[in-house]
């Protein structure tokens, strides 16, 4: 029915706390019975120390042996701050006042009590504790008591009833601009290619205002009109400038003294909030003594502000590494707009590149977001060569770096606190995540070499949500019942999460077709199409939206009421991570999780598909230290290529070279990765002619191979004959094109490296990364193993005692939650083993007919094991072999077992042939040679 997963569709990625009784449930109309009994108090949240009540006192940071520049000591006045600030976050706050002392109007005490009391009805109700009262009715804004204030009439506001259920909404705002951080990014080659800073002050105040109006429907404007938007957009002005003045006095008395008083100050002047939630204070004051932090906050607990105020603080960058474009682009645009931000991503085109590393330079980012596939390699390093002092690193999604956590990046191996140390004389790092099992945690603290006494970690749990769990034989028919009866009928917003992208577009469809408005969302749309339907979800205007694993990281809709998995996720990190896209306002949640055993297997199967042979991973090494590629050279692997010639995933591919790049011993360099067959066409000078000129296009013309009376070339061997970078050879290519004379073609996308080592035993180095490979995959078996018993104990071993009652199960998934965070491997006893088959009686014969009957494919056992398992792979894809009648047969009988029948299988018809070829030859009176090679296939 559908597709198997993109990897893209795995890019996985929250919770502060109340007693589930003391969570106002949801209801608006009509009230419904009473939610289920609360389950016991939680356990208190564990930490490794207490919150430090004390006042440290700025801690310059350490320099190291060689570091060229450390950092300063925080200055004592705004005058030297603004010096010693090369980012210029308070010469930008000081040249705000200054334009307000120049303009001679109100003073900005004045406009400071204008913001306050702006925001007093807001401040009234602390957002971290759930209110008492239900959530007010979509139309209850109506009903509000009048205001007591004179009112301002703000010509860009919307209608009052849509100002009072914002308010309502999002009771507090940052102050210093409400626009916070804008990119546009051209991916795919939508859209205009320019970054912006701030999108909205590229437009002129009279544009921006009359577009408001124009799409809310008005009827041109008057003069007058205009004249009091101008005034309003004025005092708006002064307003930001007010703001920024007091942002700017409380980050100076943080910098003199960064007592909880002071911090608590800068707090509620850059954003509104009047206290700090459980655990920030702490990791702030952390950080800006110098001290590298593990930060272990439930989702929606606020991390992000754990870098953010840092940030203003320290005086030099703050580099903040997160794997997910959308999350990037999400947390660069939430920036308050007096920290002013920056992204660097592999995919954004070198206009938008160049434009930031223009403002970076300039000195006019505060805040970086990188990629982790653009950290540390070459072009990235020589940014910061020369200037731009890095204060901070934060790590979001920290739990990536570990090979045992659920979203392991092969990327994240680059984030290792000696290099980060030795490239960049980074001294602080922040790691931050939601979930993290023990393993995990001592893993990411070991490579960031973090004290264990910095880690800051409060419980994984969430209290407001509660949790259910149900069999279900026929997942759609119980999906729209769910939808249809209490307490989802009620809800305006819930999230349906599944694992494949055709079925969130199945399953949408089918809601739609029975009355229920609901959107897909998956890695596999446009980024314009996703950003629409996150965009109309968020705005409440569409009720559903099934998605896969893809929407959530980073997504911060206060008030998802719902959340169903349609799929089981693939472990409790998962779980948790999409559990808590619900109930971020803190009120009574729901998460429901339709259990099916089918479903538990396929995703079981599909943890298999990442696994290698150590065969091979032996012929691998071999490629890629080829006696064609020498040391010091540009070498390059085509991706697609290589990936079904080894039939091996190219994330696979990638961890390996990876591991060959951070491993005790560093073998190969990566560079950034190109495409690296480029045909050229001339079009002014005839190619000879200008070879003469031209010494490049010497090189191309005794390199090339023609094809279609092209000249077709491998641009890295282009770079080796010339002794230059790949860069510089795209650069001059680009010269040439613009110049009229030439345009290229490139295809071929692949890793590029450099060979700086080679391997004394390929044998042990294979045989080493063939087992971490499998550990790898055995880690995320168990994690979904876990996951199943979890649910499986709840629907059919618990014993509905202890607050547990029907389908709702909080209090015994929320126990085996915590034991599974608190054991060291994070694995837990499961008993789903014993639910798969040991064997089949018909298994090998399966296997031994299926080998015969496609006797043209060279199988390995794996290969095999795979096709019955039907998990598609690069050499074996599902587009031809799902049609075959053996493909995804024996899901339920363990993937090693199956192995092992086909290994034997092979090794049979190995044996066959073999004996045969040795009869032929005896009977021809043959030299006879040993089959080792015939063999070795089958092992
Ligand atoms: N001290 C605070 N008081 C009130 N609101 C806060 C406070 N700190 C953060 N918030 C708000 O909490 C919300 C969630 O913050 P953030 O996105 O940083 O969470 P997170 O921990 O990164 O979550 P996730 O892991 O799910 O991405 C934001 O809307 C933010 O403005």
């Amino acid at each position: 029915m559908y597709s198997p997963p993109h990897a893209a569709d795995s890019d996985s990625e929250g919770s502060l706390l109340s007693d589930v009784s003391a969570s106002p449930p949801r209801r608006r109309s009509p009230p419904r019975p009473a939610p289920p009994p609360p389950p016991p108090p939680p356990p208190p949240k564990h930490r490794t120390r207490p919150a430090a009540p004390t006042k440290p006192k700025l801690k310059p940071t350490p320099p190291a042996a060689s570091a060229p520049a450390p950092a300063p000591p925080p200055p004592p006045t705004l005058r030297a701050a603004a010096l010693s600030d090369p980012h210029g976050l308070a010469a930008r706050i000081a040249a705000g006042s200054a334009l307000t002392a120049a303009s001679g109007t109100a003073s900005s005490s004045s406009f400071r009590r204008l913001v306050q009391s702006r925001r007093a009805p807001a401040s009234s109700a602390p957002s971290e504790v759930p209110s008492a009262a239900p959530r007010p009715p979509p139309t209850a804004a109506t009903d509000a008591p009048p205001q007591t204030r004179p009112k301002r009439v703000h010509p860009n506001s919307v209608s009052e009833v849509a100002a009072a259920s914002a308010a309502a909404e999002q009771p507090k705002r940052a102050r210093g601009g409400s626009e916070g951080n804008f990119v546009r990014l051209n991916i795919n080659g939508y859209g205009r290619r320019r970054t912006f800073k701030n999108s909205q002050a590229k437009r002129s105040t009279k544009c921006r205002s009359w577009r408001r109006q124009r799409a809310a429907g008005a009827t041109p404007r008057s003069q007058g009109d205009e004249e009091g938007d101008l005034v309003a957009e004025a005092l708006l002005e002064r307003e930001k400038q007010a703001a920024s003045d007091s942002v700017l006095e409380a980050v100076e008395s943080v910098r003199e003294d960064p007592s909880e008083q002071n911090l608590k100050s800068l707090l509620n002047a850059a954003y509104g909030h009047d206290s700090f939630r459980q655990g920030q204070l702490e990791a702030i004051q952390q950080i800006v003594a110098g001290e590298s932090t593990m930060l272990v906050l439930p989702t929606g607990a606020g991390k992000s502000l754990c870098y953010q105020v840092p940030a203003m603080i320290l005086p030099g960058l703050t580099l903040v590494v997160s794997p997910l474009l959308s999350l990037m682009v999400d947390q660069l645009r939430k920036l308050p707009a007096f920290l002013p931000g920056g992204l660097l991503a592999s995919s954004q085109t070198s206009d938008e590149f160049h434009d930031t590393l223009q403002r970076l330079r300039a000195g006019e980012i505060k805040v970086l977001f990188v990629s982790p596939e653009r950290f540390l390699n070459e072009e990235f390093l020589l940014i910061f060569r020369d200037t731009l002092p890095i204060s901070l690193v934060a790590i979001d999604e920290a739990h990536c770096i570990s090979e045992w956590s659920h979203n392991f990046r092969p990327s994240y191996l680059r984030l290792r606190a000696s290099l980060l140390r030795r490239k960049l004389n980074v001294q602080c790092i922040l790691a931050m995540t939601a979930t993290a099992t023990t393993q995990t945690l001592e893993e990411i603290m070991n490579a960031l070499e973090i004290p264990s006494d910095n880690l800051i970690q409060t419980s994984q749990i969430r209290e407001n949500l509660q949790l259910s769990i149900s069999t279900s034989d026929n997942r759609l028919k119980d999906l729209m019942l769910l939808l249809k009866s209490p307490p989802f009928v009620d809800m305006r917003s819930i999230i349906v999460y599944c694992k494949f992208q055709a079925e969130t577009d199945f399953v949408s469809k089918y809601l739609c077709d029975n009355n229920i408005t609901a959107k897909s969302y998956h890695s596999g749309l446009l980024i314009k199409n996703r950003s629409r339907v996150q965009e109309l979800f968020c705005s409440n205007k569409i009720r559903v939206v099934v998605a896969t694993v893809a929407f959530g990281m980073g997504l911060d809709k206060s008030d998802v009421e719902g959340v169903i998995h349609y799929s089981l996720p693939e472990s409790l990190e998962e779980y948790i991570q999409e559990t808590g896209r619900a109930g971020r306002d803190g009120r009574l949640s729901h998460c429901h999780l339709l259990l099916d055993s089918a479903t538990f297997y396929k995703i079981r199967s599909l943890s298999h598909s990442d696994g290698v042979d150590g065969y091979a991973m032996s012929k691998f090494l071999y490629q890629i230290f080829s006696s064609e590629n020498t040391t010091g050279c540009i070498c390059s692997l085509a991706k697609e290529l290589t990936s079904r010639k080894f039939d091996i995933k190219e994330e696979v591919l990638l961890t390996i070279l990876t591991q060959l790049e951070i491993g005790d011993q560093q073998y190969i360099r990566l560079l950034p990765q190109f495409s690296v067959t480029c045909t050229l066409y001339f079009h002014k000078t005839s190619p000879q002619l200008l070879a003469d000129k031209d010494i490049l296009i010497r090189s191309v013309l005794n390199r090339s191979e023609m094809k279609d009376g092209h000249y077709v070339f491998d641009i890295p061997r282009i770079a080796n004959d010339l002794k230059i970078t790949m860069n510089e050879v795209f650069d001059h290519l680009h010269k040439l094109k613009f110049s009229g004379e030439i345009s290229f073609e490139l295809k071929d996308p692949a890793y590029c490296y450099v060979i700086l080592w080679r391997p004394d035993d390929f044998n042990a180095l294979s045989a080493n990364l063939t087992k971490w490979l499998s550990e790898v995959e055995s880690s995320k078996i168990s994690k979904l193993d876990a996951m199943f018993a979890l649910a499986n104990f709840a629907v059919k071993g618990c014993k509905r005692t202890g607050g547990c009652s029907g389908s709702q199960h909080t209090p015994c998934i929320q126990k085996k939650i915590m034991e599974y965070f608190s054991k060291d491997d994070g694995t837990s006893e499961n008993d789903c083993r014993t639910q798969l088959q040991k064997s089949s009686p018909f298994l090998q014969a399966d296997i031994k007919v299926f080998i015969q009957s496609n006797s043209f494919a060279k199988f390995t056992p794996r290969a095999v094991a795979r096709i019955m398992h039907g998990i598609s792979s690069p050499a074996f894809p599902s587009v031809t072999w799902s049609k075959n009648h053996f493909w995804g047969r024996y899901v339920e009988v363990d993937f090693p077992l199956v192995m092992e029948a086909a290994k034997a299988e092979l090794a049979r018809k190995e044996g066959v042939a073999v004996s045969i070829l040795l009869q032929r030859k005896l009977l021809l009176g043959m030299r006879v040679s040993t089959p080792g090679t015939l063999s070795r296939r089958a092992g």
